[in-house]
């Protein structure tokens, strides 16, 4: 199996000329022979510059990006795109420059453009929502492959292209980046590509220059309030999936009232519409019913707009991941998958890494590992832990730094009225005052108690001993949930990325617990 190159040159390399054609407001400013410069790549990070490239130069919330052009210029960027405010920074780089209104709407289409359009090769399936978009989009996966189907995924715990894995920083990635590895993809003749569409990239447009065949709407509660304005410019980040220009056919969860907005929405633009009731409202086009919610996973019937029923599964915990699995399912019949390797395919998933992982290190109490990391999450996922709990649920968590601070008090009111204990730690403090981050938390957790919740708090802020903690404490039949960092392998302290690994810490402090001699009296 050859390796894959997530950023493949462009073969033939393209005019640039012919790249910017589309645009309706352009300039390619200088002779007229720079319209036929050969692009053969296209990035907007200058220190990723390689030899004929064209550099998008944005603006950022830091820096203009055409501070950069001269070192993309040493680098081998044979031109820069850029705006007008950028244009006049560029310039000192000798480059020829394409000038356009805005920058960031553009890429998508020009990195599309310089590829050859692999999305269209392509069945494009994408997914949005604040939760349940990485987990939604293995279970796709699984569908895919149960199809017989060469499928890729990608999202926040990276890109997976068959079973290669390509490392990727974003959940999804930068309009150039991702029309790379769409051709990267398309090269190794991938027939579909399940995706997490995030919210900052459709406020920034990194999908453009895709059209999904389905797009599938999952919930939307409280998260990203540092990057959009308020809920409602949140909101409407996320409903622009669900017009005609990126997708053929909307599965919108409409269980969730901001489901319904959209679905309303889309109908009335013309984009084809199934809703899904994953606690089976009769008035759903595809609903789930007699859903038997076991420890490990849960069975439901799959009940289409026919009435045809089929018993479906999935083997991961909680009702939400019942929603998520009929989300997964109707969005692969939507996209032409058999339902009947589509239902197969999707309980066949054994796992999705850090997404409520069970750790068994031989202890006689439930140890999971989970991404929750927002209040909805939060809640949910305590909601879900506490039927199979006997004795008492102990929750592990923290709040990220430079992300919405709105959400901090939430989350830790969420974690005391879900859970009986509640460690408060640092989750990836970034370039915050970790003891500030906490202190928001602890607030929203005390006034929870205050108002009735029965949680006892504290605060560790070293995750590892909040986590040792947490395990010391744990007896048969009690529940100790890690959540907030799921799949990640680092922690985040002023500016540098420290080796950590949920999972393998908490299974670390498991096996401390049960080699210490026990206390007694
Ligand atoms: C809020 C946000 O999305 N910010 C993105 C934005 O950063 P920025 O506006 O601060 O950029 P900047 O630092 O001012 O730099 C401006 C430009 O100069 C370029 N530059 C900068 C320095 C240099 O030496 N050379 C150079 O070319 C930068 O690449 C950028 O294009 O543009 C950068 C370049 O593309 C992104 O890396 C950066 O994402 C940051 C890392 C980020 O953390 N984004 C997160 C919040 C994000 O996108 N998350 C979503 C959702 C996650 C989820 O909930 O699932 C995601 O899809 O991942
Ligand atoms: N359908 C859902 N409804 C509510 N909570 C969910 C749902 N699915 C998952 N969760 C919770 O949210 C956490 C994150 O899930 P997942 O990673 O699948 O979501 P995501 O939308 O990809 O998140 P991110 O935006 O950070 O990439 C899970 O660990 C779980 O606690
Ligand atoms: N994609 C989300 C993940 C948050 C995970 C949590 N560990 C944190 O660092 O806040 C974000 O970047 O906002
Ligand atoms: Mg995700």
């Amino acid at each position: 199996m050859s390796e894959i190159d997530p950023r493949p040159r462009a073969v033939p390399a393209r005019p640039l000329g012919e790249l910017v054609a589309s645009l309706e407001q352009v300039r390619i400013l200088g002779p007229e022979a720079n319209r036929t410069l050969a692009i053969s790549g296209f990035t907007m990070d200058s220190r990723a510059v390689r030899p004929g490239d064209l550099y998008a130069a944005v603006p950022g919330a830091s820096v203009h990006g055409a501070q950069f052009a001269a070192d993309a210029a040493r680098l081998g960027a044979v031109a820069v795109l850029t705006d007008e405010q950028g244009a006049k920074t560029a310039v000192d780089s000798g480059l020829p420059l394409v000038v356009v209104p805005e920058v960031r709407p553009v890429l998508g289409r020009i990195g599309a453009a310089l590829y050859g359009h692999p999305a269209e090769a392509m069945t494009m399936l994408g997914i949005t929502g604040t939760n349940g978009k990485t987990t939604t989009s293995f279970l796709m996966e699984g569908g895919l492959r149960a199809a017989g189907l060469h499928s890729g995924i990608i999202g926040t715990t990276g890109t997976r292209v068959g079973d290669q894995a390509v490392k990727s920083v974003r959940t999804t990635p930068e309009a150039p980046d991702l029309q790379a590895l769409l051709e990267a993809m398309r090269r190794d003749s991938v027939e579909a590509v399940a995706m997490e569409v995030s919210s900052h990239a459709l406020a920034y447009g990194r999908t453009a220059g895709i059209r999904y065949k389905v797009a599938a709407f999952t919930n939307l509660t409280q998260d990203h309030l540092d990057f959009h304005a308020d809920f409602e410019d949140y909101f409407e980040a996320k409903a622009k999936l669900f017009t005609p220009g990126y997708t053929a056919l909307a599965v919108v969860n409409t269980d969730d009232p901001y489901g319904r907005r959209i679905a309303e929405r889309a109908a009335s633009l013309g984009v084809r519409v199934w809703t899904i009731s994953p606690s089976g409202a009769a008035d759903a086009d595809w609903r789930a019913e007699n859903t038997d919610l076991g420890p490990d996973g849960s069975g439901f019937d799959l009940v289409g707009p026919d009435g045809t029923r089929r018993r479906a599964g999935v083997r991961l915990p909680g009702a939400f991941n019942v929603a998520n699995a009929l989300t997964a399912v109707v969005s692969l019949i939507g996209a032409g998958v058999d339902p009947e390797a589509a239902v197969a395919g999707v309980a066949g998933v054994a796992g999705v890494p850090g997404r409520i992982q069970p750790i068994d290190a031989g202890q006689d109490f439930l140890a999971i590992v989970d991404y929750a990391h927002t209040p909805d999450a939060i809640s949910t996922l305590l909601a879900s832990l506490r039927p199979v709990t006997r004795g008492r649920l102990r929750i592990v968590v923290g709040c990220g730094g430079d992300r919405d601070r709105a959400k901090r008090p939430l989350m830790g009111a969420a974690a005391a009225r879900g859970a009986d204990e509640v460690v408060l730690t640092n989750d990836n403090p970034r370039s915050e005052d970790p003891l500030q981050i906490l202190a928001a938390a602890e607030a929203g957790a005390r006034d929870a108690v205050a108002a009735g919740a029965s949680a006892e708090v504290e605060v560790c802020a070293d995750r590892a001993e909040a986590i040792a903690r947490a395990v010391g404490r744990s007896e048969p039949g009690d529940t100790v949930v890690v959540a907030g960092k799921g799949h990640e392998q680092g922690q985040e302290i002023a500016g540098v990325i420290h080796p950590f690994d949920d999972a393998a810490v908490l299974r670390a402090a498991i096996q401390h617990a049960a080699a210490r001699p026990e206390v007694t009296g």
